[in-house]
């Protein structure tokens, strides 16, 4: 399968991204980031050996970033272990107002920092604001939140006792990160961390480390004390086991696929690490008969589209009930045929380029296993394409035993199911081993609440094709993971209670 080319590379495009890439690479060279940060100094590698960062619209270099492995990294752990006393006894007031700094300076520089997402992740510059602003609302959340590590005191059960409930920060905290939202993933960890007392170590996806420096570059203007905030930068396994192997590292918070999830935990069962877990997904999207399908079409091409449909709660499973499911498919593909497909910083762009040629070839594998099941494309140009670009595509007639029943797509690759009954299409999307975020569109309130009882998510949308909000517990069950992000149930991940049993005499 061949890929779409970028919209005309017109005067006014070539303008536009050239601009876009200008002010981004600006923000590189200003910020000097092609230096880890580690206990409040920016190093390179012991080794002196970098690794390249690429645009994914264009394939070229953009920057280059440390390689570092087991030495670097537990130069991280000694910085982040040393800290962690100093920084876990300041007043969570103190605390709260760092975070506050951070928030204020991830907001002033907020269109830099876009760009530089767009730059390295390819998203659309639109998308890629939004994205800094979620990471401001997560910043600003958990400011507020530091100061409401509430404890508890409870009645005794013998008149000579009191009993006192504390809250204390786990302590060190791994942070491994993906390449999608690579500022927000970053804050929606170490912000709660931070504001609990741990200290952190952020081990940024390869792909994508510019955003995680910046963020640190940040941090250190924020005014947290070296050894508070690390990044360290280079592939992930040396860096990841000195992580997961460390017993003074207490708690690791990952977000990325379930098999990579899966490794970590087995990687820190030897040292009895707290785990916070943020994995795969494979999100069904149902439309009753009665939904608004207007309503349903538009939050379909949302939930499937965002972020070229790199996102962990993107509809993964289109299913679409008897009675409207001709009139959603045609307005469905009319939709997708709109949308405009290319280079990031080329305004009105609402698809940009696939992560890397691994994610272009997965998509190209799991289209030709539907199609040769079975399935029918029924929109999808087969375009010459160049770089990472991948047209929309529907798929209609979808098999359940194709492989992109069970697979993440991660792509603008939507493939629609056809279903009967209620019980049909619960136990249709129920069938997968995630349970991350789901959506149902209807309009009748007793069908709703009846499916979305029985839906194995954590996350559901209801006649909404979007779920972000810093204030909810963000997370999945099944093999999506463990623990939550977002809210108080965030902050509680990074706290432990501890009770104090009073004799009084
Ligand atoms: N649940 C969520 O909040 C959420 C958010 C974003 C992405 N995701 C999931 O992440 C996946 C896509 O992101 P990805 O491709 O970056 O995932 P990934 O698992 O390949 O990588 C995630 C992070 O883990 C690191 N990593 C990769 N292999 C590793 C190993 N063997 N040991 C230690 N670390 C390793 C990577 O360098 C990166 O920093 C999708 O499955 C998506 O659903 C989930
Ligand atoms: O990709 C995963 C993100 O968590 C999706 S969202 O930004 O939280 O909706």
């Amino acid at each position: 399968m061949s890929f779409a080319a970028p919209h005309d590379a017109s005067t006014a495009n070539e303008t536009a991204i050239r601009e876009g890439r200008a002010r981004a690479r600006a923000l590189i060279r200003e910020w000097d980031l092609k230096h880890a940060y580690i206990n409040g100094a920016w190093q390179d590698a012991d080794s002196r050996e970098t690794l390249d960062v690429i645009d994914p619209a264009r394939g070229d270099v953009i920057g280059a970033v440390p390689f570092m492995r087991t030495s670097e990294a537990r130069r991280a752990i000694d910085a982040a272990h040393d800290a962690f006393a100093g920084w876990s006894r300041k007043l969570a007031k103190e605390r709260a107002v760092i975070l506050r700094r951070w928030r204020d300076l991830l907001e002033a520089h907020q269109e830099d920092l876009a760009a530089l997402i767009t730059l390295e992740q390819g998203k659309p510059y639109d998308q890629a604001l939004r994205e800094v602003i979620g990471a401001i609302a997560y910043a600003e959340w958990y400011g507020e939140e530091a100061k409401r590590a509430y404890g508890q005191t409870m009645p005794a059960t013998q008149r000579d006792r009191r009993v006192v409930v504390q809250k204390h920060p786990v302590g060190v905290v791994a942070a491994i990160t993906p390449w999608n939202f690579p500022l927000t993933m970053v804050v929606r960890k170490c912000a709660p961390a931070l504001a609990a007392g741990c200290t952190v170590i952020v081990k940024p996806a390869e792909d994508t480390p510019l955003s995680a420096l910046a963020a640190a570059k940040l941090a250190e203007q924020a005014g947290f004390p070296a050894g508070v905030f690390n990044v360290v930068t280079g592939l992930p396994q040396p860096i990841a086991e000195a992580l997961t192997g460390d017993e003074r590292v207490r708690m690791l918070s990952f977000t990325g696929s379930t098999e990579v999830g899966k490794r970590l935990m087995a990687q820190c069962a030897p040292t009895m690490k707290k785990l916070s877990l943020e994995l795969g997904g494979n999100a069904p999207f149902i439309v009753m008969d009665d939904a608004d399908i207007d309503a349903a079409v538009a939050g379909a091409m949302i939930s499937k589209f965002r972020n070229s449909g790199q996102t962990c709660v993107c509809a993964n499973r289109i299913f679409v009930q008897d009675g409207v499911y001709d009139a959603f498919v045609s307005k469905f593909i009319a939709a997708s045929k709109a949308q405009t497909i290319g280079n990031g910083f080329v305004p009105g762009t609402e698809i940009g380029p696939l992560i890397n040629r691994q994610a272009v070839a997965k998509v190209e594998r799991l289209v030709e296993n539907a199609r040769k099941a079975g399935a029918t494309l029924v929109y999808g140009a087969e375009l010459p394409g160049e770089g990472h670009f991948v047209r929309p595509l529907v798929m209609t007639d979808v098999p359940h035993d194709a492989d992109c029943f069970d697979e993440e797509l991660f792509a603008p690759v939507a493939p629609i199911y056809r279903f009967s009954t209620e019980a049909e299409v619960i136990e249709l999307a129920n069938r997968v081993r995630t349970g991350l975020s789901s959506y149902l569109y209807s309009r009748d309130i007793g069908r709703i609440q009846r499916i979305a009882d029985r839906l194995e998510t954590g996350v559901v949308g209801i006649n909404d094709g979007t779920t972000s909000h810093e204030g909810a517990p963000f997370g999945g069950v099944k093999e999506s993971g463990q623990g939550r992000e977002g809210g108080h149930w965030g902050f509680e991940e990074y706290l432990e209670p501890k009770y104090l049993n009073y004799a009084i005499g």
